[in-house]
């Protein structure tokens, strides 16, 4: 019998290259499998208009795929791993994390060449309260607003006038094809970025062998365990996508370096920690408990009930 597959994803671009590129990398491994691409719309495309922080709800960009995946109307569900909330729902689990892209987030803009040479009150685009909290402490003196939607929707906005810059993760205009627009990349001093950031994760059933052994060979191991760091100091701390929570693990050597940073929304506090070690869970705790013996956990809870 050949083997068959259904691959559920969010309709935008960036997603649908995602899932293409699941499927080539099954097809090379499995040349002729019928590999099917299910796109469906999540509650986060449909609520464009509300700031993301505000939905409340973690996950909404992958609820709707999770749920067609528990009702077995598709077989595998593939992520950004920066979207998905630190515990999968009953019976689903990622089963791999494919090589990680660029890892930095983006500079765009069409006027300025860095973010030093934005004056006073030029206006920059983004939702995201880990972007907004990190250029703030370095700029105060930008105004940072709301810009919503998927790449292509976010570079006309600044195409039109809308902002002077915007900050976009560099893995998706790479992976769209659009290197070009990347003005300056952010070095990770500048802009920690999300957690899982640049990397895509693949969900199945848990019980669903056959498609866990065709997914497996998929996975990076490298990435995977420099995710699993970051995400279990997500874990500690509650984080979610939503919240000003960055992180990154890096391999240096036989060791594993992971940074961690929670923010307050507008910049004014910004608590750092490392750790170096090999095993990812226990880094992501410890720099969890570094970042909650300077004060993280008052910072989320104060984003989350303002
Ligand atoms: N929250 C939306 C989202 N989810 C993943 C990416 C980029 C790709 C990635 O980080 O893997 C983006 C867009 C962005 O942040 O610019």
């Amino acid at each position: 019998m050949p083997h068959s597959l259904r691959i559920g994803t969010r309709a935008s671009p960036l997603a649908v290259w995602q899932a293409e590129h699941v499927r080539a990398a099954l097809l090379r491994l499995h040349p002729g499998m019928a590999v099917e691409i299910i796109t469906m719309t999540t509650s986060g495309d449909v609520l464009l208009e509300a700031p993301l922080h505000a939905l409340g709800g973690k996950g909404l960009f992958v609820k709707e795929i999770e749920d067609a995946l528990q009702q077995r109307r598709v077989d595998v569900a593939v992520h950004s791993m920066k979207d998905v909330p630190a515990l999968q729902p009953d019976g689903l689990e990622i089963v791999a994390i494919m090589a990680r892209e660029d890892v930095r987030d983006a500079f765009v803009s069409n006027t300025f060449l860095h973010p030093d040479a934005l004056p006073v009150g030029a206006r920059v685009g983004s939702s995201s309260l880990r972007r907004r909290a990190q250029l703030l402490e370095r700029y105060p003196h930008l105004r940072v607003d709301d810009l919503r939607g998927n790449v292509a929707t976010r570079l006309r906005r600044l195409d039109e006038g809308h902002y002077d810059a915007i900050i976009l993760a560099a893995a998706g205009l790479k992976r769209l094809g659009l290197p070009d627009r990347i003005t300056h990349l952010l070095d990770i001093d500048c802009s920690l970025p999300a957690v899982g950031q640049g990397a895509i994760g693949i969900e199945a059933r848990r019980d669903d062998g056959r498609t866990r052994e065709l997914l497996a060979p998929l996975a990076d191991a490298d990435t995977q365990n420099c995710v699993l760091a970051e995400r279990s100091m997500n874990r500690v701390l509650g984080g979610d996508c939503q919240l000003p929570v960055a992180a990154l693990a890096r391999w240096q050597g036989p060791q594993m370096l992971l940074r961690g940073l929670v923010a307050t929304p507008d910049g004014r506090r910004v608590l750092h920690a490392e750790a170096r070690g090999s095993d990812p869970v226990a880094l992501g705790m410890a720099v969890a408990a570094a970042l909650v013996a300077q004060g993280a956990a008052e910072i989320i809870e104060d984003v989350r009930n303002p």
